[in-house]
């Protein structure tokens, strides 16, 4: 490959971009200093050549990348206690290092350890008394034991209150006895159960004194300390007593019970979850579609004039019809989760102090967050993969790779479908409020506005974007509240009029987080534009009405049923989205610059910094094994003699 070169039109884009893709750099990591600590973080990593790749992991066995995925997990952990030691490094680090885009740009294939910091430790934080944090987490934060987080089972995954596997206690020996009795009892899915753990948090069905106090976290140990020989099974295992994490629900000594101030409160690990992955999956899509911009810059096909040399396909408009909605999803779901987050740590604290007001509307968020932003980051990259042609498809591309682990941030941390109906519940609850003249909370407010006036004359504006999402999404919570309650008023019991209308519990729970998101992205913007340069302010006010106009537009349907659009409101939309691509069309390269996403991390022929796309694809493809001689050997065992039988 040649040296230092820069493919001429990669340069011609940076030039005609209108602001400094470092002055955007600088934003999104919290400053300039910031921004100088994470990419000497990344350095540190990237650059050791013991966690670089010899060869891309496709050519390797299953066996062959687990062992390389230990391997690198261990190097990677020695060195976060480096940085540790250093001061530079705490939990978001280790997180970020063994979990996040830097953590699945070392560890391609997943992190062994990833479930040890991601859900063991932060199980313990939240669900573990004092002592058995004092007792626990040093342990775990130093690897002298390494956890998982057992809690789905073979034949249950969504219902946890069905979970199978039981820890009864028995008073005379102050032990619970933990039991998987039967094939759909197994523990399964686990992330590093198989042979990385040598302790779980189990999730199990409490009896004590003969009675079923419902689900509750267990540390269990699984391999022994030394060996790593896999402990017995899971029949009538013996835990000490203060195994049993005891912040919430707790047994005493004698075997009695003492509840929980909220049942829910043994949940918190998963709301936890939930709100990474908004960030999680906002970050795998900014990958994707840096990927794909830079390669949509370089590219040439086809003619937009027959008399014009072939362009570069980021200029076919539907091309950017493609890729610049997910340039501004990203920015979408970045504010949307930078929000959730401070939300959980607010709730989190009050918790802490025993006020439980606000779970409701943060377990209701987090759901919906979640499912959305795992929904939109998925399709997402997918479209970044088609938009890059047949060289998507290419493995060595990484796009495969990244649909793969986020398509997989649907299903689990809770299901999607799931996950909207739980929202689903509180926005049902929130409409009866509302018709009741009950107050309202903060993100359900819009509920009592929308209800006063289905009206509002089109404006070119963002606010009137939002305030048609917020009818939207206030018009199907009020048709599915209705069509439920009429079907319970004609004889339907409550729980089969819920699944009776559950199509549309499910899309109302949509709008209303789409509605959330639009307005959050809005808010975010307008607060950072005064604190940056005009030109970035414009770029970045851009792709938020880009956001949300083409989010409005994909609802053409629900806008027309439930608000007075008229079919002139909806010919000016498209215009201002097609005005909104013009625009953002010369910046679209600075905008992925601006993510300073590292080539090691991008991982891929198709979208690094210098362009050169040919020259690093026929680099990748010589590293293919089967490309090391002219002719395999099946050749001479199995074609050979066919043609010859032919002949
Ligand atoms: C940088 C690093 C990046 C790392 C990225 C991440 C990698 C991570 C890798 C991870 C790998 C993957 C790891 C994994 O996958 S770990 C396994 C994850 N598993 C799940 O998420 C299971 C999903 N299921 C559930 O959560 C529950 O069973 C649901 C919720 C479905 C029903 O439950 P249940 O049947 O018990 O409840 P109900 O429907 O009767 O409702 C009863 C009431 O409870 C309220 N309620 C329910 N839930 C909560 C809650 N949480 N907080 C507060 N409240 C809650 C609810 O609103 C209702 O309230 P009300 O209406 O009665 O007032
Ligand atoms: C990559 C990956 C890693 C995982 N890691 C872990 C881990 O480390 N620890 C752990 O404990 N678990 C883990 N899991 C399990 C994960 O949490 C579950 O798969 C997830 O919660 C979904 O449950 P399920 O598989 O039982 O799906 P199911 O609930 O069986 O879903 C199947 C279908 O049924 C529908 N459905 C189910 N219930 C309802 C309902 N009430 N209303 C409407 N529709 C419904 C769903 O929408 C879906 O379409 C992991 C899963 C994956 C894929």
């Amino acid at each position: 490959m040649p040296a230092n070169t820069m493919n001429e039109d990669l340069k011609r884009e940076r030039q005609r971009c209108s602001f400094d893709p470092k002055e955007l750099t600088y934003l999104l990591d919290g400053g300039e200093e910031k921004t100088e600590e994470r990419r000497q973080r990344e350095k540190f990593f990237l650059d050791d050549p013991e966690l670089s790749e010899t060869a891309p992991s496709d050519y390797l066995s299953h066996k062959e990348k687990y062992e390389h995925a230990v391997k690198k997990a261990c190097i990677v952990f020695k060195k976060v206690q480096q940085l540790q030691a250093q001061g530079k490094a705490g939990m978001q680090n280790f997180r970020e290092v063994l979990g996040g885009q830097l953590g699945s740009a070392i560890l391609r294939d997943g992190n062994p350890l990833g479930l040890h910091y991601v859900m063991f430790i932060p199980t313990i934080m939240g669900q573990g008394t004092i002592e058995q944090q004092a007792e626990w987490i040093s342990k775990a934060w130093n690897l002298e034991i390494i956890g998982t987080y057992a809690q789905t089972e073979l034949g249950h995954g969504t219902f946890i209150r069905g979970l199978e596997t039981t820890a009864t206690y028995d008073p005379a020996t102050e032990e619970f006895v933990l039991n998987s009795p039967t094939l759909t009892s197994y523990k399964w899915w686990p992330g590093g159960l198989g042979h990385t753990a040598n302790y779980a948090v189990v999730v199990a069905q409490l009896y004590s004194q003969g009675i079923c106090h419902g689900i509750h976290p267990f540390i269990v140990q699984l391999r022994d300390e030394e060996t790593h020989l896999p402990m017995p099974g899971f029949e009538n295992v013996r835990i000490p007593w203060n195994y049993m994490l005891m912040k919430n629900g707790k047994v005493l000594k004698d075997g009695s019970y003492v509840k929980s101030p909220s049942s829910k409160l043994t949940y918190g690990t998963m709301i936890f979850v939930r709100v990474v992955i908004v960030q999680d999956a906002a970050n795998y899509l900014r990958k994707a579609v840096t990927i794909a911009t830079r390669y949509s810059a370089v590219r040439h096909q086809s003619h937009i004039k027959e008399s014009a040399p072939e362009p570069q396909i980021l200029d076919f408009v539907t091309q950017q019809h493609k890729l610049f909605p997910q340039l501004a999803t990203y920015f979408a779901l970045h504010y949307s989760g930078a929000w959730l987050w401070d939300m959980y740590n607010n709730v989190t604290s009050e918790l802490e102090s025993g006020e439980l007001d606000r779970l409701p509307e943060l377990h209701a968020l987090a759901c919906c967050l979640k499912a959305v932003s795992a929904a939109d980051a998925a399709q997402g990259i997918e479209t970044c993969r088609l938009a890059c042609g047949g060289h998507g498809y290419m493995s060595c591309s990484s796009l495969p790779i990244t649909y793969g682990l986020v398509t997989a941030m649907v299903t689990y941390e809770g299901e999607n479908t799931v996950l909207l109906l739980q929202t689903a519940r509180y926005l049902m609850k929130a409409w009866q409020n509302c018709l009741d003249g009950q107050p309202l909370t903060p993100s359900v407010q819009y509920l009592n506005s929308v209800r006063r006036s289905f009206g509002g004359v089109y404006h070119k504006s963002v606010p009137w974007i939002i305030a048609s999402m917020q009818r939207i999404a206030a018009g199907k919570i009020e048709t599915a509240h209705r069509h439920m309650n009429d079907k319970i008023k004609r004889g339907v019991n409550s729980e089969d009029a819920w699944n009776e209308t559950s199509i549309e519990l499910v899309a109302a729970s949509e709008a209303h987080c789409k509605a959330f998101i639009v307005e959050t992205y809005y808010n975010s913007v307008q607060q950072i534009v005064p604190s940056v340069s005009q030109q970035l302010g414009k770029a970045l006010t851009e792709l938020c009405e880009l956001y949300a106009v083409n989010t409005l537009l994909k609802n053409i349907g629900d806008l027309l049923r439930y608000s007075n659009v008229t079919t002139g409101d909806l010919e000016n939309l498209q215009r201002w989205l097609e005005e909104l691509l013009a625009a953002i069309r010369p910046n679209a390269v600075g905008i992925v610059d601006g993510f300073d996403i590292n080539d090691a991390i991008i991982a891929s022929p198709l979208g690094a910094y210098d362009g050169n796309v040919y020259e690093r694809l026929f680099a990748e493809v010589s590293k293919s094994p089967l490309n090391a001689k002219p002719v395999n050997e099946s050749f001479h065992k199995y074609l050979k003699p066919l043609l010859k039988s032919k002949m």
